[in-house]
């Protein structure tokens, strides 16, 4: 479980010369079980991405508490990086080896696993993201679309308590998108708790338990997706046409040829 008790997390106004700065996390309090599919929802600088980068301590709060399993991320950030899973963003941020197969293959190198277990994972985190048999690419040959999803397989390889997403598909094609969603909704069933940031609420709303919402820093909106989506739109967040809070798999059916 993660843990988030009063966390407030202020920036100074800096090249904005706003003299009070922003406060890009303002008082939020919120737990998230395990095997618990949620939604981070909101506009621009709503805070989301401030926000789940607590869970690690990539960001530490001015005040407040978060906790992952238990323990406060702040006694020990290890343990924090280790059950917290993060892809970020910009997939630059995160590469580290020249070639696909070293670079899914870093995290489990880190945590000590066998060479056997270290081949199973980067087979499977691959397969997850539609670039089985890609292990001995250079990363430096791959579009941006690539590049993420090898950067979502080194977290998925990682096996983490906890996967945050911090807007995974904006760069992925139709049969990755929905292969990562396949990966993530096996995860939540094994009792991984998923968290996606995210504007684009397609597809993955269906999958959600829950979704909060920010506004200025603020939970404004938490709720299982059909109230939410009644909601949302008040913060700016664009809900998908038709959605009337059925699970994915109902919808997946209804639109088979
Ligand atoms: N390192 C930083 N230095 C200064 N201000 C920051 C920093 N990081 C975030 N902010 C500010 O904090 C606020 C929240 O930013 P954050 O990136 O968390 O929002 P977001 O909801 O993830 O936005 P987006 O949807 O655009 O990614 C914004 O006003 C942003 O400018």
């Amino acid at each position: 479980m993660i843990g988030v008790e009063g966390v407030t997390r202020r920036f100074d106004g800096g090249a904005t010369g706003n003299a009070g700065g922003v406060v890009a996390v303002d008082d939020v309090t919120l737990s998230i079980p395990d095997g618990e599919f949620l939604i981070v929802a909101g506009a621009n600088g709503s805070g989301k991405t401030t926000l789940v980068r607590t869970f690690n301590g990539l960001v530490t709060p001015d005040s407040g508490t978060v906790t992952v399993n238990g323990t406060p991320v702040r006694d020990d950030l290890v343990a924090a990086r280790s059950a917290v899973g993060m892809v970020f963003q910009d997939p630059r941020d995160q590469l580290v080896a020249a070639t696909v197969g070293a670079d899914v293959a870093f995290g489990p190198e880190n945590l000590g696993c066998s060479h056997a277990e270290i081949d199973r994972r980067v087979d499977d985190a691959l397969a997850a993201v539609n670039m089985a048999d890609r292990e001995d690419e250079r990363i430096a040959s791959l579009s941006g679309g690539e590049r993420e999803r090898v950067a979502i397989a080194g977290a998925l390889a990682m096996e983490p308590d906890h996967l945050v997403l911090d807007e995974p598909f904006t760069g992925l094609d139709e049969p990755a998108r929905r292969s990562v969603l396949d990966r993530l909704r096996d995860l939540r069933a094994a009792g991984t708790s998923v968290i996606v940031v995210t504007h684009d609420l397609r597809d993955v709303l269906g999958l959600a338990d829950r979704v909060v919402g920010l506004s200025a820093g603020r939970v404004a909106v938490d709720d299982a997706p059909r109230g939410a989506a009644a909601e949302l739109p008040g913060l700016d967040v664009r809900v998908p046409a038709g959605f009337d809070g059925r699970s994915a798999d109902a919808a997946d059916t209804s639109s088979s040829p």
